[in-house]
């Protein structure tokens, strides 16, 4: 990637990567860095408001898994915020069915105007904590991902047991990823994944990127997730 990155390098780097984005879906981008400036005026979103850096930091960031493991099925995307990575991904891959699963209210009113100024379908935005919804819809997605939510071995917990079995965890990290990676194997292991995928990138100012995906080979045990407090007190 470039030293200084445009919002023109997105759709370069989309289109290395084979992906040929119509004009509504860049017009959908669009809207969307409008929508992050201007309900970050009212709310806490974003630190990010500069628009070649929304384009990068946000929208190829959250698409970056998907060049190495083709995300397809269902995809819940557990504390999205202000929709990272879920809404580019969607926004790419429009025959996704997303279910974003958010414990903050305001962000979730903010996502479903999202949702509704960029026309998705199948986008169900949940008000919930991740390890209360799993009670209801334990192994039921395909891929389960999340960014900047907690550290992996707490993560893991969070949402490896909504992963169907074979399906994927992804989990986007930075630059101390490959050490909580290292403190997460028991827990990865303890909720049935295995890892198949450890997945570098470097952004333009040379920040690091490691994206894991771990496979379910094995059920959830059914005492798993925990409630949050013993999760945080006692990761696995
Ligand atoms: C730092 S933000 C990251 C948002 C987004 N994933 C991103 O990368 O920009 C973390 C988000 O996770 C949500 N969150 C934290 N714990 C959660 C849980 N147990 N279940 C669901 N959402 C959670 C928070 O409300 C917050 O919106």
């Amino acid at each position: 990637m470039s030293e200084i990155f445009h919002k023109d390098d997105f759709f370069h780097v989309m289109q290395e990567q084979g992906i040929t984005l119509s004009e509504w879906q860049k017009q959908q981008f669009s809207i969307y860095k409008d929508m992050l400036v201007e309900w970050n005026q009212k709310m806490n979103l974003t630190a990010i408001v500069d628009e070649d850096e929304i384009y990068e930091k946000h929208f190829l960031d959250s698409i970056l898994p998907s060049f190495d493991i083709n995300i397809k099925g269902s995809f819940c995307d557990v504390g999205a915020g202000a929709g990272f990575p879920s809404i580019p991904l969607k926004i790419v891959y429009p025959e996704l069915k997303i279910t974003i699963v958010e414990t903050l209210g305001k962000r979730v009113t903010f996502l479903k105007a999202l949702c509704e100024a960029l026309k998705l379908d199948d986008v169900a935005c949940v008000h919930a904590r991740a390890e209360d919804y799993a009670k209801q819809y334990r192994e039921s997605f395909d891929f389960v991902s999340a960014r900047a939510v907690a550290n992996l071995p707490v993560l893991s917990e969070l949402c490896i047991p909504l992963v169907k079995m074979n399906g994927y965890f992804i989990a986007m990290k930075g630059a101390n990823g490959e050490e909580e990676a290292s403190l997460a194997q028991k827990a990865i292991t303890t909720l049935g994944c295995k890892e198949v995928q450890r997945n570098f990138k470097t952004l333009s100012d040379g920040s690091k990127r490691v994206n894991f995906v771990y496979q379910k080979v094995k059920p959830t045990p059914n005492k798993y997730p925990r409630a949050f407090a013993k999760i945080k007190k006692n990761p696995l």
